[in-house]
């Protein structure tokens, strides 16, 4: 028993933090109460357990990789931890107890941008986390096998429609329809290869395809080399409280916008 705790000791050997990912009350009370010398920060949906140190998970991800980056990485946001510390988290993979503890170095490369874009925008996490998944699933397989761009506009709809017109008619104006609803996003897909812009209410609903956005652009930088529609969506958020999240046809990245600044950059391959 206790060479098999030594060999498994390393795990959290030498650690500054202890993650605990939606821990129970008892299972936070045993950690809290037994005083130990590495900080301890609870990761979850919401405060639960009224922990000290919380870091509040946008959503609860089912892939545990995901689950623990965006952890480490709203951990890096609120100056908890930093480059090189070493955390131990605690995790729950199957139902139940806590099951699994998952060793990871901070690196300053964890700051993807992708926290601050679930946790800081307007729209709900699940609105931008559905549509973040429309347009990374389109970079990846493209429209019927050719690389597709998109635009999709997040949030703060009312003002969006305000500094845009139609390109077309809005195959979506009589609908009631959100995304994450599997028939919408086969819709989402289809309608990528039309030009203009989509727009999605905070609430996820699809108030529009086919815009053509119309923002104030002056002032706004982003990388050069990006086109229209990258102009186009940083622009809109600066404009408006909208986070905008953009699939290129040229060069297969996705970006996402907010405050008229670029705050994301990924490849839909690498996801
Ligand atoms: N103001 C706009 N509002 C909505 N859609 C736009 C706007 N400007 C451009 N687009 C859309 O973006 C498409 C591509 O334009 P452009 O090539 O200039 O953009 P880009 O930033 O280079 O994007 P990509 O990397 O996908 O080529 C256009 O065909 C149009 O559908
Ligand atoms: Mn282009």
């Amino acid at each position: 028993m206790s060479a098999l705790s030594d060999l498994l000791g390393d795990v959290v050997s030498d650690i500054e933090s202890v993650f605990l990912f939606s821990p129970s009350s008892s299972h936070y009370e045993r950690f809290a109460d037994a005083d130990i010398d590495e900080q301890l920060v609870v990761v979850a949906p919401a405060n639960a357990v009224d922990a000290e140190t919380y870091v509040e998970l946008p959503l609860e991800f089912d892939n545990v990789r995901d689950r623990i980056r965006f952890g480490v990485e709203g951990a890096l946001e609120q100056d908890l931890v930093e480059e090189g510390d070493v955390v131990a988290c605690s995790v729950r993979i199957f139902d139940g107890d806590p099951d699994g503890v998952v060793r990871v170095r901070v690196e300053e490369a964890m700051r993807s941008g992708i926290y601050d874009l679930f946790a800081n925008s307007r729209a709900d996490p699940s609105v931008i986390r559905d549509v973040f998944e429309v347009a990374i699933e389109l970079g990846k397989k493209g429209q019927k096998g050719k690389p597709v761009g998109a635009l999709f506009v997040v949030g703060d709809a009312g003002k969006v429609m305000n500094k845009s017109r139609p390109l077309s008619y809005n195959p979506f104006e009589k609908s009631h329809v959100h995304v994450g609803d599997p028939i919408v996003n086969v819709m989402l897909k289809e309608f990528s290869r039309l030009d203009g812009a989509f727009v999605i209410s905070d609430s996820g609903k699809i108030v529009s395809a086919y815009r053509y956005l119309e923002p104030a652009a002056e002032g706004v930088d982003i990388p050069k080399g990006l086109g229209a529609r990258h102009m186009a969506g940083a622009a809109i958020t600066r404009d408006t409280n909208a986070t905008a999240i953009v699939l290129s046809e040229s060069d297969g990245l996705v970006r996402a916008f907010k405050g008229g600044q670029i705050i994301l950059e990924i490849d839909p391959e690498e996801y």
